[in-house]
């Protein structure tokens, strides 16, 4: 695998205008000299004036569209290896009279040489469970189509790149497959792990479809693999007649659920899609499957094998919950005080409704001597992935943050969980889901875990006291000026 120089110089300027806004929001924090890293205790400024507590603020949808594709972004930057998952595969086939046919080992799949080496020299020594059904069904001849449905990082990304690579005739220099991305940093990592799958298949080039990658009008790409963002694919493919799309033999849409956020990718890769021929196989890959993102999937792939990986229920049922009353934010971070005097934490995450609060919540406990580390939004994702791995080598021990991080984010140590907010949805309701989340970062791999709630008003009581009732567990109160009463909850 090889890509072409001119092929890389992008022209940074333009590109960025085809990425995630959220990467470009300007960082305040770094303004204070704070973003991306631990939090220096002499730059932080006390906040004396008592204040409210946070209420909830309004996103758009446009917001949330660039929550996605970072939080995407980010869960691909720091991972380090395969998702583990004990979930069953649920399958619904085009052709219910056909075996199901899934494989144990790579062997199996009659891959080239050059691609099973690839596969070793990533270091995989067997499919993983959503490859052990797909591929089978990816490579299989006549081609079939595939909606394929499972959590992030279980290994779609490394499946339908391998179909790719396996369907690519390298002698015919022109495009023979599609990839679609919905921003362009997701669509160069799709690409790296294209580039290191066919690290020993050199004859196969890729090329990227992405803003400011310009080429000459009239030339015809002699990539085979072409990946990119729709608004370039389609312009590539309709507008300047780079690629022929009638000779394509695979199109791929990934990360489906981060797409349609955006009406503008949906229709356009909807009309990419309709130039296509018709035994051009087309793959649809989701984290997640609402109706939308089903309703989307069915447009773009015709008479699909469906895969969906069930989700693993999780469960609160190894972790304690307490909650501490409280009147302001000063109080409940003398509340956080009197309980890091009291137990001992190796290391804690804590939650806050909003990036200012978080700021200043860091600032304080630096104050305090405790080694803090920040993450909220406006960080740049590589920041934040930086600050991840910083916090899990244990090179701080308090890591403050807003929602940003409460998903996918796997610290061994985090023994305890502090929602120093609770978590509310746009219109002020108990957000369940990412409560479980947030306290799900405890209590992992059968450890016991702590959470803890600070409660500073009626309205968060009645937050309280619905997640309660949602979860059917109850939350005990914690007297933070009790040491003893504390130092039992640790036992
Ligand atoms: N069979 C395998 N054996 C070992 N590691 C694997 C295997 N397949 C994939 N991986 C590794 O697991 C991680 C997750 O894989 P991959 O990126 O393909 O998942 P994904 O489901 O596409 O995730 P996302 O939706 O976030 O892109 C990567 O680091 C990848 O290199």
């Amino acid at each position: 695998m090889a890509t072409d120089s001119w092929a890389l110089a992008v022209d940074e300027q333009e590109a960025a205008a085809d990425s995630i806004s959220t990467l470009q929001i300007k960082d305040t924090l770094e303004e204070n000299g704070t973003a991306g890293s631990a939090v220096n205790k002499t730059e932080q400024s006390s906040t004396a004036a008592k204040s409210e507590p946070d209420a909830p603020t309004k996103t758009t949808d446009e917001d949330e569209k660039d929550d996605k594709a970072a939080q995407s972004l980010l869960n691909k930057l720091i991972r380090s290896n395969l998702v583990n998952t004990t979930h069953q595969v649920e399958v619904l086939q085009r052709d219910p009279n056909s075996p199901l046919y899934s494989v144990k080992s790579f062997e199996e799949l009659r891959l080239k040489p050059q691609l099973l080496q690839g596969v070793y020299a990533l270091g995989f020594n067997r499919p993983s469970k959503i490859q052990e059904t797909a591929l089978p069904m990816m490579l299989a001849e006549p081609p079939q189509n595939l909606i394929a449905q499972s959590q992030s990082g279980t290994g779609k990304t490394a499946a339908f790149v391998l179909a790719m690579l396996s369907h690519v005739d390298p002698n015919k220099k022109y495009p023979q497959c599609l990839c679609v991305s919905p921003t362009y940093e997701l669509a160069l990592q799709t690409g790296k792990v294209i580039e290191q799958m066919g690290k020993h298949y050199p004859e196969v080039q890729l090329v990227y479809a992405i803003r400011g990658n310009k080429l000459q009008r009239g030339m015809k790409l002699q990539e085979q693999i072409v990946i990119g963002t729709p608004g370039t694919m389609l312009d590539w493919c309709i507008k300047f007649k780079f690629i022929d799309p009638k000779m394509i033999k695979v199109f791929v849409l990934d990360e489906a659920d981060v797409m349609i956020a955006t009406q503008g990718h949906q229709d356009q890769s909807i009309r990419i899609q309709r130039t296509l021929p018709k035994d051009c196989q087309m793959l649809l890959f989701s984290a997640t499957f609402e109706e939308s993102v089903w309703n989307f999937a069915k447009r773009i792939v015709p008479d699909p094998n469906i895969i969906k990986l069930k989700r693993e229920e999780e469960t609160l049922d190894t972790i304690k919950q307490y909650y501490v009353q409280c009147n302001s934010k000063e109080e409940k971070f003398q509340a956080l005080c009197n309980i890091y005097g009291a137990i001992t934490i190796a290391q804690a995450m804590v939650f806050c409704h909003t990036r200012k609060t978080a700021g200043w919540l860091a600032g304080e406990l630096s104050r305090e001597g405790h080694q803090v580390a920040l993450l909220s939004g406006e960080m740049q994702v590589e920041q934040r992935a930086a600050v991840i791995d910083r916090f899990r080598d244990g090179k701080e021990k308090v890591l403050v943050t807003t929602n940003v991080c409460a998903r996918g984010i796997d610290v061994e140590q985090v023994s305890v969980v502090i929602n120093f907010d609770l978590p509310v949805d746009r219109e002020g309701n108990p957000d369940n889901e990412t409560y479980l989340h947030r306290i799900g970062r405890t209590g992992r791999f059968g450890k016991r875990g702590l959470a803890i709630n600070m409660v500073d008003s009626k309205f968060a009581m009645n937050v309280l006291t619905r997640i309660q009732e949602h979860f059917n567990k109850k939350i005990e109160k914690l007297d933070t000026d009790d040491l003893d009463e504390i130092e039992k909850i640790s036992s």
